[in-house]
């Protein structure tokens, strides 16, 4: 299958939201299911899940509407200022907040204590700070986030690329998450088989989320 930068990939969904008409939350919520397919919910109950501000956030959100729907624990963490959150993370993160879930912003010390709490006491820790919109160095409170995942985990699942990872070479901006599994969108990213991806992915598992092949050949130029 062919291996795709973060530049086609946000074409290809763009095409498929823009001049086909899937509405980018049918895509997240298709994205969302094919997370939640990929975790075994006889062996997993408790859940810490980590996220972003950007659509790679709004994934997370969904993912974590359906494990409480499910009956799962579920503790949920923003990292990122919400005020810059995209469209589809404020449409599911609002979702959340009428299902009068608790929502931890992750902005000071004292709720990196609260995420490390979490983190030890859950069976699974999902990743869903950056995906294919990481553009520079993890800094500040992400890496502090990033580090603490990273050392009190279980066990990591990524959604689409494991936070800190460049999608387009596999480079390690600064920090990364360490997942022993990264679900990807539709088609593999390239970073995620160059050196440090295999070292970070961990196993990649490939899930197309309804996006027409017309989309894909549209924008790797095969029509
Ligand atoms: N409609 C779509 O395009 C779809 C996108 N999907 C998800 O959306 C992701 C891409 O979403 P976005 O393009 O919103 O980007 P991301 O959600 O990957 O991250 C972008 C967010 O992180 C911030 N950011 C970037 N680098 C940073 C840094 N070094 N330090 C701090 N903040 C930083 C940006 O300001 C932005 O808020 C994909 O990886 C995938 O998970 C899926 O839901 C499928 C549909
Ligand atoms: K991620």
């Amino acid at each position: 299958m062919k291996k795709v930068t973060s530049t086609e990939m946000n074409s290809i969904d763009a095409f498929s939201i823009k001049a086909i008409g899937i509405p980018g939350i049918v895509l997240m919520e298709n994205a969302a299911l094919k997370v939640v397919k990929n975790i075994d919910l006889e062996k997993y109950n408790k859940f810490t899940i980590v996220c972003g501000v950007g659509n790679n956030g709004g994934d997370g959100l969904a993912v974590a509407r359906h494990l409480i729907v499910e009956g799962k624990d579920v503790d949920v963490f923003i990292v990122g200022n919400i005020d810059k959150g995209s469209k589809d993370f404020y449409l599911n993160y609002n979702i959340l907040d009428n299902m009068v879930v608790d929502i931890h912003h992750i902005s000071s010390e004292e709720n990196l204590k609260k995420l490390s709490k979490s983190l030890e006491s859950s069976d699974m820790t999902i990743d869903s700070i950056f995906g294919t919109g990481l553009k520079r160095n993890v800094e500040g409170i992400f890496e502090k986030t990033i580090s603490l995942i990273n050392e009190k985990s279980n066990y990591i699942l990524a959604i689409d690329i494991p936070s800190g990872l460049n999608a387009d070479n596999g480079e390690v901006l600064n920090i990364c998450i360490n997942a022993s599994k990264t679900v990807t969108f539709q088609l593999p990213k390239v970073g995620l088989y160059e050196f440090n991806g295999k070292k970070y992915a961990g196993e990649v598992i490939v899930e197309p989320i309804g996006i027409p092949n017309m989309a894909i050949n549209k924008v790797l130029g095969k029509i």
